[in-house]
Order: structure tokens, then C-alpha cells, then sequence
């Protein structure tokens, strides 16, 4: 027999066979059997991408037959051809019999030669038991830890015990002990765990450590744009150990130290809306289309100027800093930024190669995104990958109520809100953002919250210019509104994604797409799809009769709203 081919019993996927012919190939498993109710032949393959571990044992019903072994090989099994479909995958097990040890032996070991099965690493998994609606240690309990339990990897698991507890875990472990710093959480964990990694004086070593997520959080809009929303998916994800590279945003204050984001900064209606539908968590991920609701029928305008930077203008000119400390120096510091200096207030117009935004009065939205989603149910745009180095800009100063209405409610999970004209979108290498009322964005009473009411201008009061500047929303987070400087660090950390993910720094796009479609005919079921129309009709009706539910609890009626929206 061929060394990749084996015989044994096989019990899998609701079948039993006897004599069943396995064999390993390239970058899959394949069974051969024949049914023992009607003797047709079945084809089976599992991808090596969705085996999380195996086990062996002896054979139970041979027990004096010690030579009998068994092996389980655990893994995700598809049930749909959508794999970012949070419902078409599951936890399975194929179980062979094999007649001898010598047999069960090999098998194991020319699996493992070829990367059936997951490589040994060290994990660190904190678990947010907080997050979203507290389901995260339910998730991490009943699947993350059992699929782990499988896989080989070392685990240690912790759970967060205050707000930025995770800033100080990162900032803190000992990373010669850990491969992989691991969230069961929303995205607000994940951007500790990065705020808290790059904080470190050994910031070059700590950017290298692998970062991923098992989505518990309300929000999940990386595992959404991974396609990992699935938690079987995303421990798989997690196990299997593939990385790609992550573009992170900094965001500087003068005077302030710098943050960092994964996914995204907002302005505008979006942020505020994001920021305050903190206060309804216990929706889970509705708690967006409340809070947005309620923002949009509050429409605000928000002063202020953005300079942008031409996109890629950052790699093409390597700052000194960047030359000083050579990116193979495991204890190479944060690099300064040489855009530093714009921070000062006191620069009125910004040199080449930045430049203003021109004809915006006011903005009513504006939007950076490094990811496709941002959040589990919104779907904004596939022009945008966490890895490509560019930074892109939605914004607009569009404040009618139904332009604005039509897309958030039909679009959401489309990705077609930009298409409709709503938004402007840029592509750029930084941003310079100066908050504040027309004509005086400079000022340093801008950098705070300011009472409209002590807007002198008359030209901007006629206006309908001068409102309160409104929060800045760096991945759910909020950060003080002031004159901020905004850049990409292309590639500058990696995160752990499915083996079948295409992205763009991947020089095997035939083999992953071969994965994918390996994935995708291995598939026996099919799946059925709501429609996204009905799906967003269902949605709309949820989100008003949410909105009455809560109003009526605080003394105000849908009436009400409505009736504030179409005064504004
Ligand atoms: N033990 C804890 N008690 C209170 N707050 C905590 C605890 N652990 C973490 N937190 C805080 O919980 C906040 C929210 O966490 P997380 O990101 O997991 O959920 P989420 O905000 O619902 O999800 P998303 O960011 O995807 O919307 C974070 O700001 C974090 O600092």
C-alpha cells in the first residue's frame, strides 16, 4: 500500500464503513467507503485547515485486542457554502479503527508530517467574563476549552477583572512564555490587548506576538470581517495558527501618549451613536441600530477641518527613526512620528504634501475603517482589508433625515451604504483632524466640549454650524475630541485568521483558494439563506419596537422621537 494510504473501520459524519480507504494527500484527508446500508461508494475529504486535534485509544469493543487502535480526528465540519455564515459550521469527529498499532502509528505520523494536525504553541486566553452580554465565559467553557483541550496547544486561561484590565495583562506578560494572546471578548478587549502589547519597551518583540479573537463581545466586527463569527470557527482559527499581517492605526494628541486601533476611528453621527449605545449593552449587537436610531433622528453637525496625506507616503520616504532602529532589534522602541509638530495649534495651514478637504463646512459623519465590518450585522465595504496599507475615509455633511435613513436601515449588511451617494471616501496615508468651529478650528477652547450656547458667531448660528464637537470613537472607545493626528502602520502586527482567508500579502492564492473550494464541495448539505431584505425588515421592526420598549421606560414615547427628528 502507498504510504499516504491506510484501511481501517470508519465511523463519521453519520456513517459507518468497514474497510474504509483513507488517504492523506497535499492539504486534505480523503475516506473512501462503502455504505453499509445500500454498498455505494462515499467520498469524504476534511481539510486540513478545519482539524483542531486528535486523539487515540484503545479499541473498547476489541478490549483483549490490544493491538486494535482507535484515533478520533476532531474537526469543523460545514454544513452550507457561505463560510462566513455564523450557523453553517460544526464540531464533528471521524473515529478509524485500525487493525494494528503499526497502522495507527504511521497514520499519525504522515498526518502530522504533513500539517493534518496543529503544531504545539503556547496560548494565552483572556476571557472578558463582561463582554457583550456576558456570554463570554459560557463560549469559552463549552467550546473554546474543550476544542483546545484536542489540539496540543498549551493554555493558560485568565479572566479580566476590570475595565483595561487586559492594557496591563499585555503590557505585562512575559512573552518568551506565550506564541498567541488570545481574547474570548468583544473588539474592546482585542484593543487593549494591542494598546497594552505596544505600550512596552520591548515594542518591536511585542508587535510580533500573534493576537486573536474568539468573538463574545456585542460589537465583533473583526471576527465579522474574518469570517470568524462561528465560535467553532474561531477557536479552529485559533488553534490552527495562521497569521496574517494586521495594519494598525496610532492615534496622537499633543501631550498624550499615543493609542493604537485595529479597526476603527469615527466622527460624527456613527461614533456618537457607537459611544452612547454603551448605555443599552444588555441588547447584545441591536444595541447599535437603537443608539443609531436615536442618533439619527437627533442629527448634529459636527465643525471642523481634516488634512489628509497622500496614501503609501509613509513607505515611500523610511523616517530617520525608522533607520535608526532597525526592525530586526527585538528591543527596538516605537518609532516618533515626523508629523509630530503638526500637533502645535498654533500651525494654521498644513504644508505639502497635506492637504485640506476641501468644501466641507461641516461634517455629520466621518468614518476610517481597516476592516469590511463594523459590526457583527454591519457589512460596510469589501474595498477595505486590514492588510493593504492604506487608510480609507468615509465622510459626509449630509444631515436630511431620510438620506441618511434609507441606507443605514437597507444597506447595512450589503456593503452598498457607500455606494449610495451618502458618503464621500478617500484613499490617504494620514489625517490631520482639527475639531472646532468654522473659522476658529485652532482654538484651544475647541479641544473641549463646548456649550452652543455661548456661540457668539452669527454666521455660524444661522447655520446651524456650531454645535458641540462631538466624540471621537477609536474602536468603540472614546478618546478626547481634539486636534489629532491619525497614521497607518502598515503590517505591524500579526493576527491569527482562518487557513482559507485570502489576503493580500499572500503569495499562495492558488492553494487557498484550492481550500476554500475543497471546503466549500465537502459541503453535503445545503444552506438556506433569509433573504438580506427580510433580514433587514425583521431588524428594523426589532430596533423600533426595542426603541419604544426603552422610551417608555424613561417617560417618552416613539412620538416623541419622531416628532424631535422632524423639527431638527
Ligand atoms: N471584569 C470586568 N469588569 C468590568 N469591565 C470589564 C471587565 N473586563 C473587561 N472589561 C471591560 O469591558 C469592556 C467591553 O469589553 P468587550 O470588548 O469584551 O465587549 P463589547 O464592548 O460588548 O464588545 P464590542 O467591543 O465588540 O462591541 C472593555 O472596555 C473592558 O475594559
Amino acid at each position: 500500500m502507498s504510504p499516504n494510504k491506510f484501511q481501517a473501520n470508519a465511523s463519521f459524519a453519520g456513517q459507518r464503513a468497514t474497510d474504509a480507504n483513507l488517504s492523506l494527500g497535499a492539504r486534505e484527508l480523503t475516506i473512501h467507503a462503502s455504505k453499509e446500508s445500500d454498498n455505494n461508494i462515499t467520498i469524504t475529504q476534511v481539510p486540513y485547515s478545519c482539524i483542531y486535534g486528535y486523539e487515540v485509544s484503545n479499541d473498547k469493543e476489541a478490549e483483549q485486542d490490544r493491538n486494535k487502535l482507535v484515533v478520533d480526528v476532531h474537526y469543523v465540519a460545514f454544513s452550507g457554502p457561505d463560510l462566513k455564515n455564523p450557523s453553517a459550521a460544526k464540531r464533528a469527529t471521524a473515529q478509524f479503527m485500525f487493525e494494528r498499532t503499526e497502522d495507527a502509528d504511521r497514520f499519525i505520523q504522515t498526518a502530522r508530517d504533513l500539517g493534518a494536525f496543529p503544531k504545539p504553541r503556547r496560548i494565552l486566553l483572556l476571557v472578558n467574563p463582561n463582554g457583550g452580554v456576558g456570554k463570554a465565559k459560557r463560549i469559552s467553557d463549552t467550546v473554546v476549552k474543550p476544542m483546545l483541550q484536542h489540539s496540543g496547544l498549551t493554555v493558560k486561561e485568565q479572566y479580566t477583572e476590570y475595565g483595561r484590565h487586559a492594557v496591563d495583562i499585555a503590557a505585562k506578560v512575559d512573552l518568551d512564555e506565550i506564541d498567541s494572546l488570545v481574547v474570548v471578548s468583544g473588539d474592546g478587549v482585542l484593543h487593549e490587548v494591542i494598546n497594552g502589547l505596544l505600550s512596552r519597551p520591548n515594542w518591536d518583540r511585542a508587535r510580533k506576538t500573534s493576537i486573536g479573537i474568539v468573538p463574545a463581545g456585542s460589537g465583533n466586527a473583526i471576527a465579522a470581517s474574518l469570517g470568524t463569527i462561528n465560535s467553532f470557527v474561531a477557536t479552529l482559527t485559533v488553534i490552527r495558527g495562521e497569521t496574517s499581517k494586521l495594519d494598525i492605526f496610532s492615534l496622537s494628541q499633543l501631550n498624550k501618549p499615543r493609542i493604537y486601533s485595529m479597526l476603527s476611528f469615527g466622527w460624527g453621527m456613527m461614533a456618537d451613536a457607537d459611544i452612547e449605545s454603551d448605555k443599552y449593552r444588555w441588547l447584545g449587537p441591536l444595541r447599535f441600530d437603537v443608539a443609531g436610531f436615536i442618533r439619527l433622528v437627533r442629527l448634529r453637525r459636527y465643525p471642523g477641518k481634516v488634512y489628509i496625506l497622500p496614501p503609501k507616503y509613509e513607505q515611500q520616504t523610511p523616517s530617520t527613526n525608522e533607520q535608526l532602529t532597525p526592525p530586526q532589534s527585538p528591543n527596538a522602541r516605537e518609532p516618533e512620528s515626523r508629523f509630530k509638530h503638526l500637533l502645535d495649534s498654533k500651525i494654521k495651514e498644513l504644508p505639502t504634501p497635506w492637504s485640506l478637504i476641501p468644501n466641507m463646512p461641516y461634517y455629520s459623519m466621518l468614518l476610517l475603517l481597516n476592516c469590511p465590518n463594523m459590526g457583527e450585522t454591519i457589512f460596510f465595504s469589501n474595498t477595505v482589508r486590514f492588510n493593504d496599507g492604506i487608510m480609507r475615509l468615509w465622510y459626509s455633511c449630509e444631515t436630511r433625515f431620510m438620506k441618511i435613513f434609507m441606507p443605514f436601515v437597507f444597506d447595512q449588511q450589503n456593503g452598498k451604504m457607500v455606494e449610495r451617494g451618502l458618503m464621500q471616501d478617500l484613499e490617504c496615508g494620514g489625517i490631520l483632524i482639527v475639531p472646532g468651529v468654522e473659522g476658529k478650528p485652532d482654538e484651544p477652547s475647541t479641544h473641549k466640549i463646548i456649550d452652543p450656547d455661548s456661540v457668539t458667531s452669527q454666521s455660524a448660528k444661522a447655520q446651524n454650524i456650531y454645535q458641540k464637537p462631538g466624540l471621537f470613537d477609536v474602536d468603540g472607545e472614546v478618546m478626547p475630541t481634539a486636534r489629532t493626528l491619525i497614521e497607518i502602520h502598515p503590517s505591524l502586527m500579526n493576527i491569527l485568521v482562518p487557513e482559507w482567508l485570502y489576503h493580500k500579502d499572500d503569495d499562495n492564492t492558488t492553494a487557498r483558494e484550492h481550500e476554500a473550494a475543497t471546503i466549500q464541495s465537502a459541503m453535503s448539505q445545503k444552506q438556506s439563506h433569509s433573504s438580506t431584505f427580510s433580514g433587514v425588515i425583521v431588524a428594523a421592526a426589532v430596533t423600533v419596537a426595542a426603541a419604544a420598549v426603552f422610551l417608555s421606560s424613561n417617560g417618552h414615547s416613539l412620538v416623541d422621537l419622531f416628532r424631535s427628528a422632524f423639527q431638527l
